[in-house]
């Protein structure tokens, strides 16, 4: 990820959660438009750990409130296995990836580009923390 923006975006909020978030960068990948969700597909599938617990980012997934966020994140956590979530790049993600995927998150049914969905993501999962500790940073009584 370049410096910008985006980058400073997700930096801003990954360095409040504990433990921190690792991210693995697939380069992307040439050629048709469902050649590059092929190839950056089978990256993102092969970069998984062994004992990954997949979530997709896609549009076609439950769009969960923060609340619900944090009481999946918190169940998925109890299983003890790697929780990865999977951004596609500019062509989006292959069916594969959808299929490898254990959940589907839709951050609501409009199109974001990846560098963003990677910030929004970084701060969910930070309200996430701070719901589960009861921090006021999430004030459920004012949205
Ligand atoms: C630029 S978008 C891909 C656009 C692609 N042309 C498409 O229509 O799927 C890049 C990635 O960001 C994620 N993304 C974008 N908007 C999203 C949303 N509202 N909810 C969940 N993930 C989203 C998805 O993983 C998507 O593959």
């Amino acid at each position: 990820m370049k410096a910008g923006p985006e980058a400073a975006l997700y930096a801003h909020y990954a360095a409040r959660l504990r433990p921190p978030p690792e991210v693995a960068e697939i380069p992307e990948a040439r050629g048709s438009a469902g050649e590059v969700r092929k190839r950056e597909g089978a990256a993102l599938i092969a970069a998984l750990p062994a004992d990954a617990l997949a979530v997709a980012l896609d549009l076609g997934g439950e769009a969960p409130d923060s609340e619900r966020f944090a009481a999946l994140l918190a169940r998925w956590e109890e299983s003890g296995r790697s929780v990865c979530f999977l951004i596609g790049g500019a062509e989006g993600l292959d069916p594969a990836v959808t299929a490898r995927a254990e959940h589907r998150i839709a951050l609501g049914p409009m199109t974001w580009p990846h560098f963003l969905v990677r910030g929004m993501l970084a701060e969910q999962l930070y309200r996430a923390q701070a719901i589960r500790q009861n921090h006021p940073y999430h004030r459920a009584w004012r949205p």
